[in-house]
């Protein structure tokens, strides 16, 4: 062997016959006019998605870059999980539980996709950030319309957050829409009313503009579920993938929450918000409260 190794593979180096193994393969058969074929770039709209960083600090500020990244790849991430949620939803419809299973599960992955990547927002320091603020002015991520949806596809409605949009006639629609709709939870439980568990009928014709709230018949429904899973796989695994969703939910809300203490301390939102206080309220909430009720019950 030329390059001495067993198995005849080259290790990189140049073996006295014009070059590397690797630019001999590069030189073979590799695309290199775009003018008349696709490309990574055309493919990815990377023209669009590129040049879509368009900070204002004057003078421009070095960490506005970081910002304005975090927030954009956030909301690329929002709109898989929208994507992913809707179409559980959809899924559990139509009583396709192991497909929307399927679903569920990878919204798991983007959320904690989601909740490590404040690891990189957290390296910018309170200077840093005071120089950025200013040109912020009033907006906020109080004004994420997917986010919104996001919280609402999982059950937390709120007819106030839509008036945010009022100024944007597509984006309000499509909020408010959701808004009217039921949500991943209400459809979980007619699924379980047509698999012939005992859902109070309250909660399958109900106005769906108003969160769902905790009911004691519904704990009844799951406490037999988690007495006997293996009776119930399919139901009882649906359970647990919902409580781990809310799980992740919460700790994307706690890792803002850190960082944004970190970051502005107390001080007055942008979107006119107290802030961290109002950032500390929204940690009590809860998707999908019977799934967490229940668990006082099992073994007892
Ligand atoms: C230095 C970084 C950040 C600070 C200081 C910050 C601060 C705040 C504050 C104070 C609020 C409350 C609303 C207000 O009055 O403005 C808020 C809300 C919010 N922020 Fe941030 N934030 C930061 C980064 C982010 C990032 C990276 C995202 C990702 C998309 C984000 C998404 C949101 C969302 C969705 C809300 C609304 C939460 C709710 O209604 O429960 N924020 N933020
Ligand atoms: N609410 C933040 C501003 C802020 O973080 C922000 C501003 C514009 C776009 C997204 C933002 N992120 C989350 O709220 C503040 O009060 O400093």
């Amino acid at each position: 062997m030329a390059d001495g190794r067993a198995d005849g593979r080259s290790d990189g180096r140049s073996d006295g016959t014009g070059g590397t193994a690797n630019q001999r393969e590069i030189e073979a058969g590799i695309q290199r006019d775009f003018s008349q074929s696709l490309s990574y770039g055309d493919y990815l709209r990377l023209d669009v998605l590129l040049s879509a960083q368009q900070p204002l600090s004057d003078p421009p500020q070095h960490d506005e870059l970081l910002f304005i990244v975090q927030h954009q790849t956030s909301e690329l991430w929002l709109k898989l999980l929208l994507h992913e949620l809707r179409s559980a939803r959809a899924l559990l419809r139509t009583d396709d539980l192991s497909p929307a299973l399927k679903r569920m599960a990878r919204v798991k992955h983007i959320q904690h996709t989601l909740t490590d990547q404040w690891s990189v927002l957290a390296t910018l320091t309170p200077s840093e950030y005071a120089e950025i603020r200013p040109f912020l002015a009033t907006s906020s991520g109080f004004q994420s319309a997917q986010y919104r949806e996001v919280e609402f596809l999982l059950g937390n409605k709120n007819a106030e957050m839509v008036k945010v949009f009022a100024h944007d006639d597509t984006t309000r629609a499509a909020l408010d829409e959701l808004l009217h709709e039921p949500s991943l939870y209400d459809e979980f439980l007619a699924y379980l009313s047509r698999q012939g568990y005992a859902v109070p009928q309250r909660l399958l014709e109900r106005d769906w503009t108003l969160p769902h709230t905790a009911d004691e018949e519904l704990i009844d429904v799951f406490a037999s579920v988690y007495a006997a899973p293996a009776e119930h796989w399919g139901v009882y695994e649906t359970c647990e993938e919902l409580v781990d969703i809310e799980d992740s939910f919460q700790q994307w809300r706690f890792r803002h929450l850190q960082v944004v203490q970190r970051v502005i301390g107390h001080k007055i939102g942008t979107g006119g918000s107290s802030g961290v206080d109002f950032l500390r309220r929204a940690l009590s909430l809860t998707f999908f409260p019977e799934l967490y009720e229940v668990r006082t019950r099992i073994g007892q």
